[in-house]
């Protein structure tokens, strides 16, 4: 990527984590673009300065304009932030590739692996639009959309194979309230962010059947010893597990009664069936889509992943929340660093 010629920023997909990340992207000095599925939401952001279905309360400033036609969204825009749930990405892209400009940089805020293929979601991009993975970064941390559009500090990796392109991007979205650090470890940062989500079903669960913080503070740091032994099977750099797209964003998930994930978890703790909570929200749950593509993963790489196999056996309905509790506590013991 060289120098920006422009700065016009296309963010496509109009959900809490799309809009709140077009107000960084707006305070940095960017023009953003957000395209949105339903027209309704493009003109409530055109309007009233307000994505009233995802972040209601919340002003946008007034460089941020919103589009149902992804062609308008892109036109001109040298930085391309995807924005949807994981598993719609691939069925999306084909609409939006026609449209981008031949030399922007593709930036993935996603935080999911794809069923089947068991791919992260640069990958998909990678293949679906046949783009070079130096033109593809990743943007993940301890960043819960309602807190960033309240402008609240927080801090962020933005990591892509080609340095310069991540150093290009930091600067575009370095705002007064957002801290962007550079990473090359695209891997690293995707699989901490889409794990930390089932780790986050898991604590929610246990927060559901009423435990307390030693319950919590034993899964996240046994999440993310899980989270670690992936990752550096796959070429990981484990630091960055111990970073903010592992660690950071970990714990925030874990735990904040904001995040999605924990939520659906306490509400399977509490009792309610996968079916009813999906018919309670209109909001994405990353977690209990990729509990079943990282499961598939760990056991295609020979990764042991007790957490992660768990919650997917309660979200397939084959066990409950109590006794993944119990069945945690009686597998075979072992130390805890092997
Ligand atoms: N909300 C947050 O705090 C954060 C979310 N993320 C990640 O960002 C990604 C997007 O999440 P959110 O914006 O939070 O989700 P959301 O549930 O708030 O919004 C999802 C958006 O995608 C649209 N959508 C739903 N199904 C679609 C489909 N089949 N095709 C196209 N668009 C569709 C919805 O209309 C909505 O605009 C997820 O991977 C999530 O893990 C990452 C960091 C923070
Ligand atoms: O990724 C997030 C915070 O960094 C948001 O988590 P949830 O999707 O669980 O709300």
């Amino acid at each position: 990527m060289s120098e920006p010629v422009g700065n016009k920023v296309a963010v496509l997909g109009a959900g809490s984590w799309g809009t709140a990340f077009s107000i960084v992207l707006a305070d940095a000095g960017n023009e953003v673009s957000i395209w949105a599925r339903r027209e309704e939401v493009a003109e409530a952001i055109n309007d009233g300065h307000e994505n009233t279905d995802y972040l209601p309360g919340i002003e946008l400033p007034h460089a941020i304009r919103s589009t149902h036609d992804p062609e308008e969204a892109l036109a001109g825009a040298d930085v391309v932030v995807l924005a949807v749930p994981s598993q719609s990405l691939r069925q999306n892209l084909p609409t939006f590739l026609p449209h981008v400009q031949p030399d922007a940089v593709f930036v993935s805020l996603m935080k999911g692996v794809e069923l089947g293929t068991l791919k992260r979601m640069t990958e998909v991009i990678e293949e679906v639009g046949d783009i070079r993975s130096d033109r593809i970064a990743v943007v993940s941390g301890p960043n819960l959309a309602r807190e960033i559009a309240r402008r609240e500090p927080a801090a962020s990796v933005v990591a892509c194979a080609d340095d310069d392109v991540a150093t290009i991007l930091q600067k575009r979205m370095h705002s007064q309230a957002f801290r962007p650090y550079t990473s090359i470890d695209v891997l690293g940062c995707e699989l901490g962010g889409a794990y930390k989500n089932v780790v986050a079903l898991c604590v929610g669960m246990a927060v559901g059947l009423g435990f307390g913080d030693n319950t919590t503070a034993s899964l996240i740091t046994r999440g993310l010893a899980e989270t670690a032994r992936l990752a550096m099977r796959l070429g990981a750099n484990p630091l960055t597990l111990m970073g903010l797209a592992g660690l950071g964003d970990l714990v925030a998930t874990c735990s904040s009664p904001l995040s999605r994930n924990r939520t659906f978890g306490e509400k399977l703790g509490q009792g309610m069936t996968v079916e009813e909570i999906y018919a309670s929200t209109r909001q994405v749950a990353e977690g209990a889509k990729s509990c079943s593509s990282l499961r598939a993963l760990a056991a295609k790489n020979g990764v042991e992943c007790p957490i992660v196999d768990s919650v997917d056996e309660v979200v397939q309905g084959r066990m409950t929340t109590s006794q993944m509790m119990e069945s945690f506590i009686a597998r075979n013991p072992k130390p805890e660093i092997e």
